[in-house]
C-alpha cells in the first residue's frame, strides 16, 4: 500500500497519512488480543492447531506493530495481508465455512478503498473477491479436516461475527472522525485568512453580501469599517517582515477584541481591514471606530515589534444606503479612509453625504 501512494508524491506515505498507520497500529494491537483470546478459545474448544496458529498470528501481529512503529509499513503491510488470508483459510479449512473466519478477509475492503491508489485498489479487491470465492467453492467440496461440536462451531462463528461487528464499527467511526475533520480543516482554509485567522477576502465578501440582503429586507442600519495601519512599509523596512507579520496578528486580535461578537472583521488586504457592524448606524459605528483607534494608542506596540515603535490606525466609516451594492458601500468609506489618512492619519473619517 504504502508503494503505491510514494508514485503520487515525494512526500512519504507516512508523513501524508500518520492517522491511518496510527490507526494500523492499533488494528494490529486489537487483532492481537484478539488472537490471544482465540488461543485459549480453541484450546477449550478441542482445537489443539488453531489454538497454536494463534500463537503465530500474535506473532505476526507484534511483528506489524513494530514495524509500524519503526516506520518499516511494507513490512507490516505484508505481515497483516498474511496473517489475515492464511489465518482464514486455515480457519475456514480446519473447522468449516460456518466458522465465519471468511467474515475476516471482508474488512480489508474499506481499507484497500481508501489507502490504495485507485488502480491498484481494483486489483486488491479483486485478489480478495477470487479468494473469497476460492475458500467457499473449495469448502463445498472438502470437509472440514478437524471439525469441532456443532455447539463449539456455533459459539466460533458468533465469536468472530461480533468481533468483526466491533472493528467495523470502530473502522466507521475513525473514517466518519477523518473525513468531518478534513471537511472542517477545509472550511476553515477556505474562509480565514492564514495570517490573521480574520475572515479571508472571499468570505468577508460573501456575509456582507448577505447582510445587504438582510438590510434591503428589513431596513436596519449596516455600519461598514474600512482600517488601515499607518505607515506599516516602515514597520516592515525597521523591523523586518516577521515582525511585521507579527503587529499584523496583534493588530488583527484588536480590532476584533473591540468590536462586538457579531460584528463581522476581515482582511481586506495586506494591512487594510473591513469590519461590518450589523444594526449599527453611522453615529455608533463612528464610536465603535473610535475605539478601536484608541485601543491602539493604549497597546504597548513595542512588546510585540521590540523597538521603540508605535502602531496607529486610520478608519473611514460609512454607513449602508438604500440602492447600494457591496462594491459602493465600501467605496464611501474607502473615500473616508483616504481623507483620514491625508488629515494625519490616526483618526476616525465618516463619509461625507
Ligand atoms: N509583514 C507583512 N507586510 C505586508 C503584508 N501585506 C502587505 N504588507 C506590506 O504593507 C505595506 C503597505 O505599505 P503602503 O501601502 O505603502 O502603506 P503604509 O506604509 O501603511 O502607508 P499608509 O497606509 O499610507 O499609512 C507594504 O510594504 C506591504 O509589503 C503581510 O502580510 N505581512
Amino acid at each position: 500500500m504504502e508503494s503505491v501512494n510514494s508514485t503520487a508524491t515525494y512526500e512519504p506515505a507516512r508523513e501524508r497519512r500518520p492517522e491511518f498507520w496510527r490507526l494500523a497500529m492499533r488494528c494490529a494491537q486489537i487483532a492481537g488480543s484478539v488472537d490471544v483470546i482465540f488461543f485459549f478459545l480453541f484450546h477449550a474448544l478441542g482445537s489443539p492447531i488453531l489454538a497454536w496458529v494463534n500463537v503465530v498470528s500474535v506473532a505476526m501481529y507484534a511483528g506489524a506493530y513494530y514495524a509500524l512503529k519503526y516506520r518499516r509499513n511494507k513490512t507490516a503491510v505484508v505481515l497483516i495481508w498474511a496473517e489475515v488470508l492464511i489465518h482464514a483459510a486455515l480457519g475456514i479449512v480446519l473447522i468449516g465455512w460456518e466458522s465465519g473466519f471468511h467474515y475476516y478477509l471482508l474488512m480489508f475492503i474499506p481499507a484497500i478503498c481508501v489507502s490504495a491508489a485507485r488502480k491498484w485498489a481494483v486489483f486488491a479487491l479483486l485478489g480478495l473477491w477470487g479468494y473469497f470465492i476460492a475458500l467457499d467453492v473449495l469448502m463445498w467440496f472438502i470437509p472440514p479436516l478437524q471439525p469441532i461440536h456443532p455447539t463449539a462451531l456455533h459459539i466460533v462463528h458468533l465469536f468472530n461475527l461480533s468481533v468483526v461487528f466491533a472493528m467495523f464499527s470502530y473502522l466507521s467511526s475513525y473514517y466518519l472522525r477523518m473525513v468531518v475533520s478534513a471537511q472542517r480543516k477545509l472550511r476553515e482554509m477556505a474562509t480565514t485568512d492564514s495570517l490573521t485567522g480574520l475572515l479571508n477576502r472571499r468570505h468577508m465578501t460573501y456575509l456582507a453580501e448577505k447582510e445587504l440582503a438582510r438590510f434591503q429586507r428589513s431596513g436596519h442600519p449596516v455600519g461598514f469599517l474600512l482600517l488601515d495601519v499607518d505607515h506599516f512599509k516602515s514597520i516592515n523596512d525597521a523591523y523586518g517582515h516577521e515582525t511585521g507579520d507579527r503587529v499584523l496578528r496583534s493588530v488583527a486580535d484588536l480590532i476584533r477584541r473591540e468590536l462586538r461578537a457579531q460584528d463581522m472583521v476581515g482582511r481586506w488586504g495586506g494591512e487594510e481591514f473591513l469590519a461590518v457592524l450589523p444594526d449599527t448606524d453611522s453615529g455608533k459605528a463612528q464610536a465603535s471606530a473610535e475605539r478601536v483607534r484608541n485601543a491602539f494608542l493604549e497597546k504597548d506596540w513595542a512588546e510585540i515589534a521590540g523597538g521603540d515603535v508605535e502602531v496607529t490606525i486610520s478608519i473611514g466609516v460609512s454607513e449602508l444606503r438604500a440602492g447600494d451594492d457591496l462594491s459602493t458601500a465600501v467605496s464611501r468609506a474607502d473615500t473616508a479612509l483616504y481623507r483620514s489618512k491625508n488629515s494625519g492619519r490616526n483618526r476616525v473619517e465618516l463619509e461625507t453625504v
